[in-house]
């Protein structure tokens, strides 16, 4: 196929605007898939994941056009994956595309995550298809939603505007022809070195990594040796194909188009989003810009729970960070959990995503720790090497009396909400010590800049955000700097023992409030032994909230009891040796002790 043929395109929606349907329809109408194998093509892929235990759907669809103007194209269709609160994955793809359908459903209108993707579409200066999908429903709103989307963005056209249904089909034909029409072939290039960019990839254990890419200039075909730019190391290609949407292996792929290249490699680590792959013997002189893997906000730790073995834990999330470049991880050891690992991660809801797909496609199960933001401890005497320590683990967090001051990260927040929650959302972020920094009223949706903690953010801030917003709220935030706070650390002892893995660092302001909190929680999470234990919170060397847990059986030796005095004595000395013993806490914390520091926040 000419480069100036080939298409390269996504499509962007709110959830349940129709993505999937339209996605189904363009490849209906090209004749990639007849209607029959639409669905059985999803199942297949389903029993495929399940049987790899990996993620083995495909990113990107080829399908040829017949356009009216008599010419064909090659159309790649790329899929904008991951949940709509990742921006980072639909950010990953859209930079293989050069043009974006931006779907509205003319039911709802314009919502929250049209906004958040149509700015990553103009972000990556993508020319917009804006699409009003659902016309055939009895309660669409066209004209509303039309004016809308030209209120949202000026520079669409009446005429621009496409009206269709996904479902029925009708007016699909007017968004295949826009296609080649308006969104620009890539640029030429077949004649250069070679220079691949890698959008995403994925993990085969038996072809190693596969790796989605997008061809910017050159060609590339199975056998061709080459160099990873970023990396600096080299391998062979062992096969290069296209999906449609099933793998299917093809002889080259030129400038412009978008495939899988199978690597061979084993080592999970070897290739990065965002690298350049270019030909060993003819390399290309500069590399694409990298992506700029975001910031992890929140830091937990991730243990192996009983079951499941450190090692089996370690493949599991090398392989799930190959899959997800937003997600770190390093080893760390805990005195009261053992082996495990320090993650980052985008948010908390994204650390529930990990949880899951660890439980889902590793079949691992873990615990995990309460999160932390990220600070900079300044000490008094400082090392002469470092000018501050960097924590994002809390029991790391040096003695308070060596401290001189403690910065935290702080992002800006960009919250986007239907008018009616405007006064419920800035009540929010108020509570979380939050600064307006911006307010932009566009018709019925708000835009509100923030800035915030990463730690007011990192527990519940999202969920709370969506409940009082029943869902329609989307939150984009961005690292802004490290900023001054009066952070100290709560310490948990049980049985007079600390445990480190449940270390929090919380506002002065609030630690009594929150320590009191906390051990009234533990009061009732701390599995039960058969003499009371007591469940302190230390701050800066002083308990400052004690409360026990209650013993199992009652405990003989208060008044009462039947017992002759040497009986009760006897059994006195029992328990305090019981307790002495204990004292090295050998308790094994199930995950609820840690949710009741996560969930302190929900009840504030
Ligand atoms: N009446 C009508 N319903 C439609 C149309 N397009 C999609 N739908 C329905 O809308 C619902 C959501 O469609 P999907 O295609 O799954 O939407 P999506 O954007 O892919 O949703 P997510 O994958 O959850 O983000 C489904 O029940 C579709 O049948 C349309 O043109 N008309």
């Amino acid at each position: 196929m000419k480069t100036a043929n080939i298409r390269n395109f996504a499509i962007i929606a709110h959830i349940d605007h129709g993505k999937s349907t339209l996605a189904d329809r363009i490849m209906e109408q090209t004749e990639t898939v007849s209607e029959r194998e639409l669905s059985a093509q999803l199942l297949d892929s389903m029993e495929v994941e399940q049987a790899h235990g990996v993620t083995v759907k495909s990113r990107s669809v080829r399908n040829f056009y017949h356009g009216d103007d008599g010419q064909e194209y090659e159309y790649n269709l790329i899929d904008t994956p991951g949940h709509v609160d990742f921006s980072y994955e639909v950010s990953k793809s859209l930079a293989a595309t050069d043009g974006a359908i931006l779907l509205v459903d003319a039911t709802q209108g314009v919502q929250a995550q049209t906004i958040a993707n149509l700015r990553l579409a103009v972000k990556h200066k993508l020319t917009i298809i804006p699409v009003i999908n659902k016309i055939d429903s009895a309660s669409a709103d066209i004209a509303a939603t039309e004016a809308q989307l030209r209120a949202l963005r000026p520079e669409f056209k009446d005429t621009e505007i496409l009206k269709i249904s996904a479902k029925t089909g009708q007016n699909v034909h007017q968004v295949l022809e826009a296609i080649y029409q308006r969104i620009p072939a890539p640029a030429e290039g077949n004649d250069q070195a070679l220079k691949a960019l890698v959008f995403d990839s994925q993990y085969d254990p038996y072809q190693g990594i596969i790796a989605e890419i997008r061809l910017i200039a050159g060609q590339l075909q199975a056998g061709q040796k080459l160099l990873l730019m970023n990396e600096n190391s080299t391998f062979t290609a062992q096969t290069v194909g296209i999906y449609r949407p099933n793998m299917q292996a093809v002889k080259t792929l030129k400038t412009g188009e978008v495939g899988y290249l199978v690597t061979g490699l084993k080592d999970i680590n070897a290739i990065q989003v965002g690298e350049t792959i270019t030909d060993f013997e003819h390399p290309t002189q500069e590399a694409l810009p990298n992506f700029q893997p975001p910031q992890s906000m929140v830091y937990a730790g991730l243990y192996p729970k009983e079951g499941t073995s450190y090692e089996a834990l370690k493949q599991a999330i090398s392989k799930l960070a190959l899959n997800d470049a937003a997600f770190h991880y390093t080893p760390e050891q805990s005195e009261a959990l053992d082996a495990g690992f320090r993650c980052g991660f985008l948010g908390i809801f994204h650390l529930q995503i990990i949880q899951e797909r660890l439980h889902d496609e590793y079949n691992v199960e873990v615990l995990t720790t309460a999160p932390n933001a990220t600070y900079h401890v300044y000490l008094k005497e400082p090392d002469a090497r470092k000018e501050y320590l960097t924590i994002t683990n809390p029991a790391k967090f040096p003695d308070f009396a060596k401290i001189d001051y403690v910065t935290e990260s702080y992002v800006k927040a960009v919250i986007t909400t239907p008018n009616d929650y405007l006064g419920a959302v800035m009540k929010l972020c108020e509570q979380h010590f939050g600064e307006m920094v911006d307010l932009d009223n566009q018709q019925e949706l708000v835009t509100l800049t923030y800035k915030l903690p990463v730690s007011e953010i990192a527990y519940n801030f999202f969920n709370s955000l969506k409940s009082i917003t029943h869902g329609y709220a989307t939150l984009d935030t961005e690292f802004l700097d490290f900023e001054l706070v009066d952070v100290v650390k709560i310490q948990i002892q049980i049985n007079y023992a600390p445990v480190d893995a449940l270390d929090i660092l919380v506002p002065r302001q609030n630690a009594a409030q929150i320590a009191h909190k906390l051990v009234e929680k533990l009061k009732y999470t701390v599995p039960r032994r058969l003499y009371p234990m007591p469940v302190q919170a230390i701050v800066e060397n002083k308990a400052i909230a004690r409360v026990d847990v209650p013993p199992l059986r009652k405990n003989a030796a208060v008044n009462g009891e039947k017992r002759s005095i040497s009986k009760k004595q006897q059994l006195l000395r029992r328990q305090s040796l019981n307790k002495r013993q204990a004292a090295r806490s050998d308790i094994k914390l199930p995950q609820s002790v840690f949710d009741a520091v996560l969930n302190l926040d929900s009840e504030n």
